[in-house]
């Protein structure tokens, strides 16, 4: 999507709701031309009721001056509320737009963001709604009407003190050009540095246990001090270019004032003017600075919100992959998933795959070795799609994997993580959080599978348990078996397990790892383990090296080559023991 296409789109969310916006506009009209009447009620009392003394008229018109005005403020009230209602809608709509984007996001994407940067996108679509459409777009649209109505005004009463008037209007725009500059490279400034307080504050109490055992404190304090004294100095420099842009103003309207009334009286001495287009003027110039420095007051906060706005942009602006879609896995004749010739890095030079190629069957149960950092888990982040190789090709029963959507893919194929997430919610939401229609028979069958009956029995509460942020009340093995009951809920094609079980002692492994093959035994499973007793029974064993596949096999047929398996075999159960 092209950054034309993206900035209509929010120009487009204002005009969605072109109903409202119109009685807005209406509203905003009739006060603008009231407040336009006022001053030549004015000159008409002057310059030919009070002359005459006619009491009655002038009785009139006095009134009309004191209920014109209230009128008129009650006009703008009613346009503001609308441009409010019309300023949330924008907020929510794009709020929305920027969530539903966060979710599709793939890591590539996401690693790339700051973790401020959503506290600062969700923020800034607020300030794009709430302040910038209501207070400053929509009103800027009424304040350009007003400035118009009144120069034709002017001009119409007295071309000449209207040039005057006139004149120091270049003043202005050259000040708001240049203080606009000026305003945009600090509230880029501004923004950066909420942004890296957002993400400092995420990482602070993720870190507080570090920065406690390593006595950081005195250094976390001086990386906050000396974040508020830039924060302070930079803040004030935006304060001070606003000052100045608003004394630039009165010093402007107030020559420009003196101007008018030097000139203007010169012409009634003249016999040129009348007192009351005099008046017309007085009343006019001051007004019509006014809403020129409303204007001015609109670029600039155009200009300050244009960081925030470019932000939202890009984030909406990201393009993400094909996520929905219903095909279903067919299984074939073909092998269940197969790597030809794939390589892929996450960055140059970086975390590099080359050349890999393996053939997996339905049904098989495979284990994965290989030092760390050697790619094994990047394996897993292909098979899901959260990566694309760069060449080769991955096929799920014979087609390539890049012809399923991400959706289609996770739903056949899950992984268990060493580190599963738990949400700070009961331990049957987080278990029905991959399946929500489960009932508690089905989440206390995966909860025995997943060798967590045990624990849930002595738990007071049971499965209404809450788990606290991150699963901060739970051991890592206790985390990793709430991983696994999820995976079992699931009830995938293929079961991809990244050290599921490193934080399990033998025996509870050994009972998982039998449970599993009962209750999975017609499923493909992929385990990835750096202890090797996880995977020596496995139907074969894929050895992971350098980015690399070094050999594949079953553990006899990897020990009798003696390769890198034997190598990593031997390291663990030292030679006597190896068959
Ligand atoms: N998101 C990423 N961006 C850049 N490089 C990455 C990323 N994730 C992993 N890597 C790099 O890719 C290489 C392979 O990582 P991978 O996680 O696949 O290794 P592994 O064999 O699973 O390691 P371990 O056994 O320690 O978990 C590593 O050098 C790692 O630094």
């Amino acid at each position: 999507m092209s950054k034309k296409q993206s900035s209509l789109q929010l120009m487009g969310l204002v005009l969605t709701q072109k109903r409202i916006l119109f009685f807005s506009i209406l509203a905003m009209f009739v006060s603008v031309l009231i407040q336009l009447v006022i001053p030549l009620i004015m000159k008409y009392i002057v310059d030919q009721v009070i002359p005459r003394q006619d009491f009655f008229v002038f009785g009139g018109a006095v009134i009309a001056l004191i209920l014109l005005p209230i009128v008129a403020s009650l006009f703008a009230m009613m346009g503001n509320r609308i441009n409010h209602r019309i300023g949330a809608h924008v907020t929510d709509t794009v709020r929305l737009q920027l969530f539903d984007k966060f979710l599709r996001l793939s890591p590539a994407q996401y690693h790339n963001l700051n973790s401020g940067v959503m506290n600062q996108v969700i923020g800034a679509a607020g300030e794009i709604g709430d302040l910038y459409i209501t207070q400053i777009v929509i009103p800027f649209i009424f304040q350009a009407i007003m400035v118009a109505g009144m120069i034709s005004f002017m001009l119409y009463l007295n071309v000449e003190l209207t040039f005057i008037s006139l004149f120091f209007l270049p003043f202005v725009v050259i000040t708001s050009l240049m203080l606009g500059k000026k305003a945009k490279g600090l509230a880029s400034d501004v923004m950066k540095m909420q942004t890296e307080l957002s993400s400092y504050a995420i990482e602070f109490f993720s870190g507080l246990k570090s920065t406690q055992l390593f006595q950081q404190e005195d250094q976390e304090r001086a990386y906050q001090s000396a974040w508020i004294k830039q924060y302070r100095k930079k803040r004030n420099h935006t304060f001070v270019v606003g000052q100045f842009a608003e004394i630039m103003g009165h010093v402007i309207k107030s020559l420009g004032f003196g101007a008018v009334f030097a000139y203007g009286a010169w012409q009634i001495f003249e016999g040129r003017l009348t007192i009351g287009s005099l008046l017309v003027f007085i009343v006019y110039h001051p007004q019509l600075y006014a809403m020129i420095e409303k204007m001015q007051f609109a670029y600039l906060k155009t200009v300050e919100t244009w960081p925030k706005t470019k932000l939202v942009r890009g984030i909406l602006d990201i393009e993400v992959d094909r996520q929905a879609g219903n095909l279903i896995f067919v299984e074939t004749n073909e092998p269940v998933l197969s790597f030809q010739n794939v390589s892929f890095a996450y960055e140059e030079n970086r975390g590099q795959l080359s050349g890999v190629t393996f053939t997996i069957d339905k049904g098989e149960f495979i284990g994965i070795v290989g030092e760390s950092g050697s790619g094994k888990s990047t394996l897993f982040e292909l098979i899901l799609r959260f990566y694309k190789p760069s060449s080769g090709q991955i096929l799920l029963y014979g087609d390539d994997l890049s012809s399923y959507s991400s959706q289609e893919i996770r739903r056949e194929i899950t992984l268990v993580t060493q580190e599963p997430f738990i949400w700070n919610r009961s331990i049957r939401d987080n278990l029905r959080y991959v399946k929500p229609e489960a009932t508690d028979q089905e989440l206390i069958h995966a909860c025995h599978i997943a060798q967590f009956s045990d624990f849930l029995t002595r738990l007071p509460y049971g499965l209404d348990t809450i788990l606290g942020e991150k699963g901060v009340k739970l051991s890592g093995g206790e985390k990793q078996r709430i991983g696994i009951a999820r995976a079992i809920l699931r009830n995938p094609t293929i079961l991809l397990l990244d050290e599921p079980t490193s934080a399990l002692d033998a025996k509870t492994e050994a009972l998982f790892q039998e449970q599993l093959k009962q209750t999975f035994h017609d499923k493909t499973i992929l385990v990835i383990a750096h202890r090797l007793a996880t995977v020596k029974d496995a139907d074969r064993i894929i050895v992971v090296k350098d980015g690399g596949i070094d050999d594949i096999g079953s553990h006899q047929e990897l020990m009798r080559r003696g390769g890198e398996y034997s190598q990593l075999y031997n390291e663990q159960f030292g030679e006597k023991e190896a068959p």
